[in-house]
């Protein structure tokens, strides 16, 4: 099994939902880096569960920092997080060891491990996983902050219900990335993240689940960044986000939607801006040949209703062959977006730092207040 990821900086996750721990290990980070554990308790706050919209399990979610850090900052040698689970109720799944959820990990997890893999709460499998995904975000999104780029994410449709999109504008979208950086179910306007609350909540009545489309935004990134053929930005970031459970969708700029596009519609003309070259238009989302352009990162996360549902649905036994109504019991997510979305800033964050130390170098990170001890 592969749960690693990176080139210069380079992650790997462990655990299962029902084990003991969760955790990951990062290695290759600069060394004298200010680690802000406030902080990236604050970010593990957006992605927990609250209220009907999400699922009832609760875990305190601390990150322990075992290895890496010393007297608050990186060492540069291998970094490990660790967080504890304390709240599973394994029973809700001893019923369907053999029962696979449709749609759910159970049926191809348990063909590629022979029926081995810890099958408890979807095991390596769940969206428990994304926990130490967050900790380690926090670390690359103040790497980014540190020099000036800012990754945000809002809710922007369910069904029909539509938020206003990330602005192109530098000034105006840094406004909106601050509006709802502390957001819990993230959304522009108010009136769409009351609709978006209600939608959620109807479904939970109804035992059903709701998906949607998450819109990600990076300002501030450097011109030139990206490895072409194979870790361009889009193929980087893209990676990245399929790994998250439940992401069946990315698209960069005005991604599927070019379909309908002419060229003279679709090109992003050049022009000086104070000094700087830009583009008055960005529907290539700030990205070209597979390299930023100085323009924001416009990115849409399409992520799929939460699979465990709590309406009868067909199943079958994988021991006797025999059809089975499954009626599923249990917590889960009615809806996964909103908790996602912090899973998704952190994802956009580990593959720009990666992109950035290739292009830069290590060096590049040491800041005044990152560099050196005493
Ligand atoms: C933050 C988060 C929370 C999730 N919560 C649930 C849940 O409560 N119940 C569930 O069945 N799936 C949940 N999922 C989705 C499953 O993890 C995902 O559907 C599963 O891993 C199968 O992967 P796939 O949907 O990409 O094929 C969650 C995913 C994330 C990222
Ligand atoms: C615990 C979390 O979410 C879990 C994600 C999940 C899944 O199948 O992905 C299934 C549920 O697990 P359990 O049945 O053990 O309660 C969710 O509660 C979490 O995200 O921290």
């Amino acid at each position: 099994m592969k749960s690693a990821i990176g080139q210069c900086i380079q992650l790997s996750l462990f655990g299962e939902s029902h084990g003991e721990a969760i955790g990951v290990v990062i290695q290759g980070l600069p060394s004298g880096i200010l680690i802000d554990q406030a902080w990236m308790q604050k970010q593990m706050e957006k992605r927990k569960p609250k209220g009907k919209i999400s699922t009832q399990r609760q875990e305190a979610d601390i990150p322990e920092i075992v290895s890496g850090v010393f007297e608050g900052r990186t060492t540069g040698t291998p970094l490990c997080i660790l967080i504890r689970n304390e709240n599973m109720r394994s029973k809700d799944y001893s019923k369907m060891r053999n029962i696979p959820r449709p749609s759910h990990a159970d049926y191809t997890a348990q063909v590629k491990y022979q029926g081995f893999q810890d099958y408890r709460g979807g095991g390596h499998f769940s969206g428990r996983i994304t926990a130490p995904l967050v900790a380690a975000g926090a670390i690359f999104l103040q790497m980014l902050k540190s020099k000036g780029i800012e990754v945000g994410t809002h809710v922007s449709q369910m069904q029909e219900i539509m938020d206003e999109p990330l602005a192109d504008d530098e000034i105006l979208l840094r406004k909106q990335l601050l509006a709802l950086e502390d957001q819990y179910l993230a959304c522009i306007q108010d009136s769409v993240r009351d609709a978006i609350q209600k939608r959620i909540e109807e479904a939970q009545t109804q035992g059903d689940s709701m998906g949607g489309i998450l819109e990600s935004a990076v300002v501030g990134m450097p011109a030139g960044v990206g490895e072409p053929f194979f870790d361009s930005v889009e193929s980087k970031l893209a990676h990245l986000l399929f790994s998250i459970g439940a992401v069946k969708g990315v698209e960069f700029g005005d991604g599927f939607d070019f379909a309908a596009k002419t060229g003279s519609e679709a090109n992003d003309g050049f022009a000086i801006k104070d000094g700087q070259l830009q583009t008055l238009t960005n529907h290539n989302g700030g990205i070209n040949g597979g390299i930023t352009n100085g323009m924001p990162l416009r990115i849409r996360t399409a992520v799929k209703p939460t699979p465990s549902i709590y309406k009868p649905q067909s199943s079958v036994n994988l021991k006797t062959g025999e059809a089975v109504t499954l009626q599923i019991e249990g917590r889960h997510d009615p809806a996964i977006l909103h908790r996602a979305r912090v899973v998704v800033d952190s994802m956009i964050a580990l593959g720009l730092v990666d992109l950035l130390t290739e292009r830069f170098g290590i060096l590049w990170w040491k800041g005044e207040d990152a560099c050196g001890g005493d």
